[in-house]
Parts: C-alpha cells; sequence; structure tokens
C-alpha cells in the first residue's frame, strides 16, 4: 500500500502536516527510514500514523478487491500487518494466514534485512501482538522458520486447498447474473433508441 503514501496523495499531506518536512526526502518523498524510526519508538505517533494511513489503505484495497473479484480470480491475498492488532478487517477476510518463523530467526532477519540495531528491530517486533499469539489467531500457519524451499512447499498446499474451495460461489453467481441483466436492459434500450 506505498501508493497511499505518495505526494498528492491526501495521506501524504497529512502526514507531511502532523510530522513536519523533516521526514521528507530532497525528491518530496517520505523518507522511509526517519518516520520508520520515529513511529516505532513511540506508540502515540504510530498511533497518529495508523489513523491518518488506515482509512486510505482500507479504501485502496477494497477497490482491488473489486478488480479481481470482476476478472474471476479464486481469491486475492491481503498482506495486512496490523490484521489481528487492529481487528478492523479480520472479520472480512474468509481465511487468515500467518507466516511464522522462530523469534530467534525473526529477530536476526530483520536485523539483517533493513540494518538495525538489536534495539531498534526489538522495537519493531514488539509494536506488533507476537508471532505465538498471532499463531492462535489465525486459520493457517506457514512456518517459515525452515529453508524456502520448505516454505514454498507449505505455500503450495495451501495455494491448491484454497483454488479448491467454493467460497463466494452464490455471490460471483448473483454478480455475473447482475451484469448479465444490466448488460441486456442497456443493449436493448440502445437498439430501441437507435431504430
Ligand atoms: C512506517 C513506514 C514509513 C516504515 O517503512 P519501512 O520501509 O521501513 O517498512 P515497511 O513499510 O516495509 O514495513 C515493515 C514492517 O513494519 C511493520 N509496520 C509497518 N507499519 C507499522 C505500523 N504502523 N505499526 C506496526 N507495525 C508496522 C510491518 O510488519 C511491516 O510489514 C511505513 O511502513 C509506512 O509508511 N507506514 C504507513 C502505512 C502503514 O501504516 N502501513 C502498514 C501498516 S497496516
Ligand atoms: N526462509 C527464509 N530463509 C532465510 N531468510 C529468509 C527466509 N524468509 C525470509 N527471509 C529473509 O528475512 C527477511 C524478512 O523477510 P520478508 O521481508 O519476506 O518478511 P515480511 O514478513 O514481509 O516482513 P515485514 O512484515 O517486516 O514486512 C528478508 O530479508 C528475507 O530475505
Amino acid at each position: 500500500m506505498l501508493q497511499v503514501v505518495q505526494p498528492n496523495e491526501p495521506a501524504y499531506q497529512l502526514i507531511v502536516q502532523k510530522f513536519g518536512r523533516d521526514i521528507l526526502l530532497e525528491n518530496g518523498e517520505i523518507n522511509r527510514e526517519k518516520l520508520g524510526s520515529i513511529i516505532f519508538s513511540s506508540s502515540e505517533k504510530r498511533q497518529l500514523l495508523n489513523a491518518i494511513t488506515h482509512p486510505c489503505i482500507q479504501k485502496a484495497m477494497l477497490k482491488q478487491i473489486v478488480k479481481y473479484f470482476v476478472l474471476g480470480y479464486r481469491y486475492v491475498i491481503l498482506d495486512i500487518p496490523l490484521l489481528f492488532e487492529t481487528n478492523k478487517l479480520k472479520r472480512f477476510m474468509k481465511h487468515t494466514v500467518l507466516v511464522y518463523c522462530d523469534p530467534q530467526s525473526q529477530l536476526s532477519r530483520l536485523m539483517r534485512r533493513n540494518g538495525l540495531s538489536k534495539a531498534e528491530a526489538e522495537a519493531r517486533i514488539h509494536s506488533q501482538l507476537s508471532l505465538d499469539e498471532k499463531c492462535q489467531l489465525a486459520d493457517h500457519v506457514i512456518d517459515n522458520s525452515g529453508d524456502w524451499e520448505n516454505t514454498r512447499l507449505q505455500v503450495l498446499k495451501l495455494h491448491v486447498k484454497l483454488e479448491e474451495s467454493l467460497d463466494f460461489l452464490l455471490l460471483r453467481l448473483a454478480a455475473v447474473a447482475t451484469l448479465t441483466v444490466i448488460g441486456g436492459l442497456v443493449g436493448f434500450f440502445l437498439r430501441q433508441y437507435f431504430h
């Protein structure tokens, strides 16, 4: 959901208004490293950023869901870091999947990926529920503590399961029927009008 914090987006204006121009790069884009270091060391600031960005992120997600639904995709995956914490969107999800890894790997991978110190990485991890707590809340857990191949096999298994599911079949049929009727009516009136 990077696009909601791009210049010209409403969330961007509000972020600059609340956090100041110091968090901008020379080209006007948000300096993610700087904003990250502010919000991950203050829960108040984090809540402020969440209050600004979450409504825009939710709108953008909804648009994409409708798009892929109409295109006939069997399922869409929403990558939502704070799904269980905010507990707002969970009721709209048919399935929830948690990608788990053991706490030691989580810490060392985050330190390596973002070049963070142990304390900085721990602050980020503690700004969310622990993975063990999230495991209890998710419908499916992919254990990514092992190597990539091990994870890939688990993902493929889940993919097959989701592809086989008939979730939302009635809703899809109703949507197709409605579109067909609307298309038919439009065609009928256009023919009447041009004859
Ligand atoms: C805070 C920002 C600048 C940090 O950018 P950065 O490139 O360093 O990290 P990135 O966006 O890849 O996020 C890394 C991870 O941090 C965690 N995280 C991100 N935002 C938050 C948050 N508000 N609260 C808790 N954890 C968060 C998530 O696990 C996420 O996957 C960036 O996340 C941002 O612009 N956030 C605002 C939009 C937002 O709220 N996004 C996701 C939360 S739903
Ligand atoms: N199975 C694995 N083996 C080795 N390294 C891994 C494995 N899975 C992920 N990593 C590494 O761990 C880091 C974090 O992975 P990734 O960015 O995919 O996690 P994420 O859950 O999307 O993170 P975030 O929630 O912070 O956005 C990356 O540098 C990635 O290369």
